[in-house]
């Protein structure tokens, strides 16, 4: 370990969208979360669980002084290919119960299958709903498009579309978040007017891991552009090598519990 690795775990974590999206999760494995939420080194920017735990999320992180960490939340997750109106009504309700970022799959199916437009549509109707009130995080699920050009095209056409974030990936599938898609899409974000924010996800567990996407994006948009405005990590086991890396013990799995 280095004190180099120290300072970048640091970095990374502020930057963390500590997330926890098993079918196993219940409501003390969501409080626990939370509890990690606010290390030792400071609290991460997110986390993020399925909609049914955003109001106790929101309520258990403003309980323990929480209150800036933000609480995102999964929608048409993970197939994409829930209908509009039925997106929306699981946006609505997510805002209702306190969620401030929305991770919305973009119809990927869709986009395989030939059509260009739903994608489009979607995204706009999802930013409609969020404008002044979350931020809007658009999945692309780049290890199935699995096309370079895909990628662009779909990265392209969230940004038009008004999405806050492009993100890699839902972290099911088998082919996560990659260097390749990593730098497809900041290309695009640069080439747009860079307002828009860049979230790697899915089979991260290390610092050096992170650190590919953390120099891509300083490379491709400037260091001055990282932020928790502009990047975030979203992993659920990224946490312990990061605070291994800053010095400090994970949390055990029984502390900061009920
Ligand atoms: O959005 C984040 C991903 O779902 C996390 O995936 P992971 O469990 O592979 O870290």
């Amino acid at each position: 370990m280095t004190n180099n690795d120290e300072t970048l775990a640091r970095k990374v974590i502020a930057l963390l969208d500590l997330t926890s999206l098993n079918d196993t999760d219940d409501d003390a494995r969501i409080v626990q979360l939370c509890h990690k939420a606010m290390t030792a080194v400071g609290p991460v920017a997110a986390v993020c669980v399925f909609p049914r735990f955003v109001a106790l999320a929101r309520r258990t992180l403003d309980r323990i002084g929480g209150q800036g960490v933000a609480v995102a939340t999964v929608c048409n997750f993970p197939a994409g290919t829930a209908n509009l109106p039925d997106v929306l009504a699981e946006i609505r309700q997510a805002l209702e119960d306190g969620a401030s970022e929305i991770d919305v799959v973009y119809p990927y199916r869709a986009l395989l299958a030939g059509d260009a437009a739903s994608g489009f549509t979607l995204v706009a109707a999802c930013k409609a709903l969020c404008e002044g009130r979350a931020l809007l995080k658009v999945i692309l699920e780049t290890g199935e498009l699995n096309d370079p050009v895909l990628i662009r095209n779909a990265s392209q056409d969230a940004i038009a579309a008004g999405a806050d974030f492009i993100k890699t990936s839902t972290g099911k599938v088998k082919v996560n978040a990659t260097a390749e898609a990593a730098q497809i899409m900041l290309a695009c974000i640069a080439d747009s007017d860079a307002t828009v924010g860049f979230k790697p996800a899915g089979g991260m567990a290390t610092l050096a891991q992170a650190l590919v996407y953390l120099w891509l994006a300083e490379r491709l948009l400037g260091s001055q552009w990282v932020g928790p405005r502009h990047l975030r990590f979203g992993a659920s086991s990224l946490l312990d090598d990061l605070l291994r890396k800053a010095g400090h013990e994970p949390l055990a799995p029984t502390q900061g519990g009920y």
